[in-house]
């Protein structure tokens, strides 16, 4: 199993987990942070929010459905589409008993949404965005990403869902040309993965399911869900793009009965699903026991030693040459087309930075000096200084990248 577990840029206990459910106010900021949720048609987001409208949770959340008319089961839909208590007839909203709100927000733009975040009545904590189950969500993604500095929102994360029995065939369907599926996008954009309608499949076919979707993303946390239910505080508070800490997080898979504790879980497979950490993996070189071919998402993980100074601008550099010209820097031949990078980068002078992309869009923080203190407690504190990294995610993403980097960065 062990095998089997994500790679995890940082090895350190989140406080919040220690904590446990994290409140709105944690975020201790003026934006109101937005999830994301993506997944194929089908796979349950609906299922999800609607678990998410009827929960008791304490957040005042703004739902964001790309087709109202589609969700079913919403307990309060009689409800009249407008707030009795307000001035307003706008027939934008729908308050439910819980205090969430509903939009339909079909063709909604972002500065549509945060209007609505900032005219809703009572105010709101927090806001999920439905995505089409055939939408690609890069552009979307990096769209919110690139906005947060001058708008009201902040992205926490994107979550996505997927049918565990029909994942491995969605994934493996053919677009014209050599174009990348959707459904292959989703899972390599996610920060947090629901591997949906567990009832439907065996324990074979869960493993080679779960093990193909790490494949394609290995920073993915997993969830393994019936009807979409999980702890919604894992839900929330990501800080996928904000907050460097929210790389600490240990990579989860939990089962819809325990927190990753089913012991279905923690024996050996049967089989060997593993691949050497640092090294680039195509994911249509793995799991061919039934010939699927998921042609074009691979990903690479590349370690890095503690960089100098000069190393550090030289990977900058590097970045900025793969994302924003798509070309490798020295031979300025074309690079792959990277989806998702994300990477944590300590100095040899002790600064550490973590490196976050979607699409062409990067960005590298430093890691805070008091929350650097916090991990100096943490026993793993130099063993985590030895093991910078790079991830990268993307259509054509080899051994070439690899080679690239280091021998661009020197390392
Ligand atoms: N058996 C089973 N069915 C589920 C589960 N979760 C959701 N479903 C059903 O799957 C169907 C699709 O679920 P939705 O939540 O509408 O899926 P969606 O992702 O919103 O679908 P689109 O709107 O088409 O993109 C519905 O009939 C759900 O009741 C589950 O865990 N097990």
């Amino acid at each position: 199993m062990e095998d089997e577990e994500p790679p995890q840029l940082l090895d350190v206990t989140s406080s919040e987990d220690e904590a446990g459910p994290s409140s709105p106010k944690d975020y201790d900021r003026p934006k109101v942070p937005i999830t994301l949720l993506t997944g194929y048609l089908g796979a349950g987001k609906s299922t999800l929010l609607n678990y998410i409208l009827k929960e008791e949770h304490g957040y005042k959340i703004a739902v964001c459905m790309n087709d109202f008319g589609d969700t079913t089961d919403i307990e309060a839909k009689s409800l009249t589409l407008s707030d009795p208590n307000s001035q307003t007839t706008s027939t934008e909203f729908l308050s439910l008993p819980n205090g969430c709100l509903c939009c339909s927000v079909k063709d909604m733009g972002i500065a549509a949404i945060e209007e609505m975040v900032i005219n809703a009545p009572g105010g709101i904590d927090w806001v999920i965005v439905e995505l089409t189950g055939v939408a690609d969500p890069g552009p979307i993604v990096r769209s919110f990403w690139a906005n947060e500095e001058m708008g009201d929102l902040i992205l926490d994360g994107v979550v996505c869902v997927v049918d565990s029995r029909n994942v491995l065939k969605q994934l493996a369907e053919k677009r014209e040309g050599d174009e990348v599926n959707e459904c292959q996008k989703q899972v390599a954009c996610a920060d947090v993965m629901l591997l949906n309608k567990l009832d439907l499949v065996s324990q074979h076919q869960l493993e080679q399911v779960e093990s193909t979707i790490r494949t394609i993303n290995p920073t993915l946390r997993v969830h393994q869900t019936v009807q979409s239910k999980m702890p919604l505080s894992d839900l929330f508070n990501l800080r996928a793009f904000s907050d460097p800490t929210a790389l600490n997080s240990p990579s989860q898979s939990s089962t819809p009965n325990s927190h990753g504790d089913n012991h279905d879980h923690d024996h050996d497979h049967d089989h060997d699903h593993s691949h050497p950490k640092g090294e680039c993996e195509d994911s249509s070189q793995s799991h061919d026991h039934q010939s699927r071919h998921y042609d074009g998402i691979t990903t690479c993980s590349i370690p890095l030693p503690l960089l100098n100074q000069k190393q550090y601008f030289r990977l900058n550099e590097f970045l900025e040459s793969i994302l924003w010209d798509q070309r490798f820097p020295t031979t300025r031949k074309d690079s792959p087309e990277i989806l998702r990078t994300k990477g944590y980068i300590p100095l040899e002078d002790g600064r550490e930075y973590v490196l976050q992309g979607v699409a062409d869009l990067f960005e590298l923080k430093e890691l805070p000096e008091t929350l650097r203190k916090q991990q100096e407690e943490q026993e793993q504190k130099e063993a985590n200084k030895q093991s910078g990294k790079v991830v990268f995610i993307g259509k054509g993403v080899n051994d070439d990248l690899k080679n690239a980097l280091i021998e661009f960065v020197g390392i």
